[in-house]
């Protein structure tokens, strides 16, 4: 191959191509090189890499280089590691958050005649794009994921989400200890609400009553749409007093203010269960058998109410 034909692949090839002694002096610096960096090879030839280029991660970069004239193989680093080595624009218009070019690079040992490794020639591939459509990817993911988490009309919890949580409660209950309160509450005769004010006025009480619940918790407390009107409260660590001094406030806090829905007023109130968890309870259907139970015994004593649980007391119906 003609000098004249590598000088031009080595420019043309459409990578960053450079190479350095052991001295870390450069010794190749081709036009990929010179364009993103700005400076040309003339600058930068026979200069030691990190007196041109002071930015450059030294320490890791020198171990990096050296290990590959010690080793005599070939070295990779991934943007996955590490983003970039060189801060290069990556003139893309949509970055997805990528600060600059995002870089992959290969080492590659040049050996002399006497089998020594006299040159390290590093390669730099511009990987900006993957690197933005994995991050996409990802975003992409966690959505669907938390999508799939959501109810789609009042933005917390579902079913399939607050179930698993209880699930994975209940668990850390028996193999920690502590305690664990359930609280089950359902709006009161919301099938007149909705025949009142129609079935968006219905919607609109289902929102409000989430949002309201769900400011008025703790951050560990978890709150899922469990059915049509009907709610559940996880609260970890949480014994029968405390967990009826919530269900308490939260049941005031629905009842003290309407909701409201363009120009009407719609008044709501909600029924309670709670319980706790215990030892003789196998799983979370049996848990959540007996704030069921205990929410019945709040519609039948009149609605507007919280109940705690009492085997002694609320049997089966
Ligand atoms: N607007 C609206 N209504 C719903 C939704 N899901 C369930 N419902 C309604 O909720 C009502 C529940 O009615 P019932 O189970 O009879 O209970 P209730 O009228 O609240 O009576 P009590 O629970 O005994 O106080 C039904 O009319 C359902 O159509 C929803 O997503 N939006």
């Amino acid at each position: 191959m003609s000098a004249s034909l590598r000088d031009f692949i080595v420019d043309e090839v459409g990578v960053g191509l450079f190479a350095v002694d052991r001295q870390m002096n450069l010794l190749l610096w081709n036009r990929y090189m010179a364009n993103h960096s700005g400076r040309t090879a003339d600058q930068v030839l026979g200069h030691n890499l990190f007196e041109v280029f002071p930015e450059l991660p030294r320490k890791w970069l020198e171990k990096k280089i050296q290990s590959v004239f010690i080793l005599k193989n070939f070295a990779f680093t991934s943007w996955e590691q590490r983003p970039w080595l060189f801060q290069f624009d990556h003139n893309r218009p949509i970055t997805g958050g990528i600060d600059y070019m995002q870089q992959n690079c290969t080492f590659m040992p040049m050996k002399g005649e006497n089998g020594e490794v006299e040159t390290v020639c590093v390669v730099l591939f511009d990987v900006t794009d993957a690197a933005i459509y994995q991050r996409m990817l990802k975003d992409a993911m966690r959505r669907v994921e938390e999508a799939s988490n959501r109810d789609g009309l009042t933005g917390i919890f579902n079913r399939r989400y607050i179930e698993h949580a209880l699930t994975t409660e209940i668990k850390r209950v028996k193999r920690y200890g502590g305690s664990l309160a359930l609280t089950l509450f359902d709006l009161d005769h919301f099938k007149k609400v909705n025949d009142t004010y129609g079935h968006l006025g219905g919607d609109e009480v289902l929102k409000e009553v989430s949002q309201r619940v769900a400011a008025n918790l703790r951050e560990t407390d978890i709150l899922g749409r469990y059915g049509g009107e009907e709610f559940m409260i996880i609260m970890p660590a949480t014994d029968q007093e405390q967990a009826y001094q919530v269900a308490e406030r939260l049941r005031e806090l629905v009842a003290a203010e309407p909701v409201i829905f363009g120009e009407i007023n719609i008044p709501a109130t909600t029924s309670m269960g709670l319980t706790l968890q215990a030892d003789h309870h196998e799983s979370a259907a049996d848990l959540i058998h007996e704030a069921d139970l205990a929410l019945y015994y709040s519609k039948r004593n009149g609605r507007n109410l919280v109940t705690c649980y009492d085997p002694a007391v609320h049997k089966e119906i």
